[in-house]
């Protein structure tokens, strides 16, 4: 995949809604081989959970593990000008994170100013749904093992103990997923660029319902639901020592539904929001000449 610099600086419009489309299809196998990684680990509930560690509260943290994790790692990104790329967006609050120690990179400015930012949301799912579904073989591995050998409690069950290597990979399949749902400001940006007629009644009179139609394409996502479970099915094959692959489910290195349902139910509904708000805000400190110069433009 080409680098974000890449992305917005090769010749070639920027805004082809098939090179999106590329990006995001290229972010599928960004997101199934984080999640297999972090399927190698249990639960581990404690690191979602504020309060648990007295030593962040002794450090005067009062987020969870996965929260401080998330800030110390941000903060460095920061450093290296990481989020004033477009495609980029923190899950701390930008306010606590340090300014850029490197000098600026000059993006096109292709998208229109706007404060967009889901990440509460995708953590939400990501640590309420998403990793007790993927973890769910290796918690049952960890809690035979434990119940044999004696050992009762149910965080215990679930709990491996592998919380800073759970949470680096966490950190890592939150940061893609982020950029998956927040490309749907590039996608809604391309679409309204080439109809904006269709779309600015249903922003100057809020609509989300019927913006939300005109940005829907059925068929592109079933298209990716479907390239998603064959995906998630080659990728998820383990092999005999000889190199054979194991046709078995049960010895799969991720769970393919839950690969599926995170698409279905919490990515692609989100990244629909997320062209949706983009495109309620699209509107905001023009003029009705600039707006109505866009009503007449096909393609601008
Ligand atoms: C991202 C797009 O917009 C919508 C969201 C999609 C998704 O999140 O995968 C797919 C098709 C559309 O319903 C697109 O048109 O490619």
């Amino acid at each position: 995949m080409t680098t974000t610099q890449q992305n917005f600086t090769l010749t070639g419009d920027p805004l082809s809604l098939d090179r999106i489309r590329s990006i995001l299809i290229r972010l599928e196998d960004t997101i199934i081989f984080s999640l297999i990684e972090r399927a190698q680990f249990a639960h581990n509930p404690k690191v979602y959970r504020r309060g648990e560690f007295q030593e962040l509260q002794a450090a005067g943290f009062t987020g969870s593990w996965l929260e401080w994790f998330l800030k110390e790692i941000e903060s460095f990104h920061a450093k290296a000008r990481r989020y004033t790329s477009p495609d980029e967006y923190p899950f701390t609050n930008p306010a606590e994170l340090p300014d850029p120690i490197l000098t600026g990179i000059e993006f096109p400015q292709i998208l229109y100013p706007n404060k967009i930012n889901v990440n509460p949301s995708i953590l939400s799912f990501y640590t309420r749904s998403i990793v007790p579904r993927i973890t769910q073989q290796a918690t049952l591995t960890l809690s035979a093992a434990k119940r044999a050998n004696g050992i009762i409690g149910d965080d215990e069950y679930e709990d491996d103990g592998n919380y800073g290597s759970a949470s680096v990979i966490d950190v890592e399949v939150l940061q893609a997923i982020s950029k998956r749902v927040h490309y749907g400001k590039f996608v809604s940006e391309s679409k309204f660029r080439d109809h904006p007629a269709a779309f600015i009644p249903h922003i100057l009179n809020p609509n989300r319902a019927a913006l939300d139609a005109l940005i829907t394409k059925p068929e592109v996502e079933l298209k990716l639901l479907q390239r998603l479970r064959k995906k998630a099915e080659l990728y998820a094959l383990n092999f005999a020592p000889d190199g054979q692959p194991i046709n078995d489910v049960s010895m799969r290195k991720i769970d393919v539904d839950g690969v599926v349902e995170l698409y279905e139910h919490y990515i692609i509904p989100l990244t629909k929001e997320v062209e949706v708000d983009y495109l309620l805000a699209r509107l905001e400190g023009m003029s009705q000449e600039q707006i109505d110069s866009l009503m007449t433009s096909k393609k601008s």
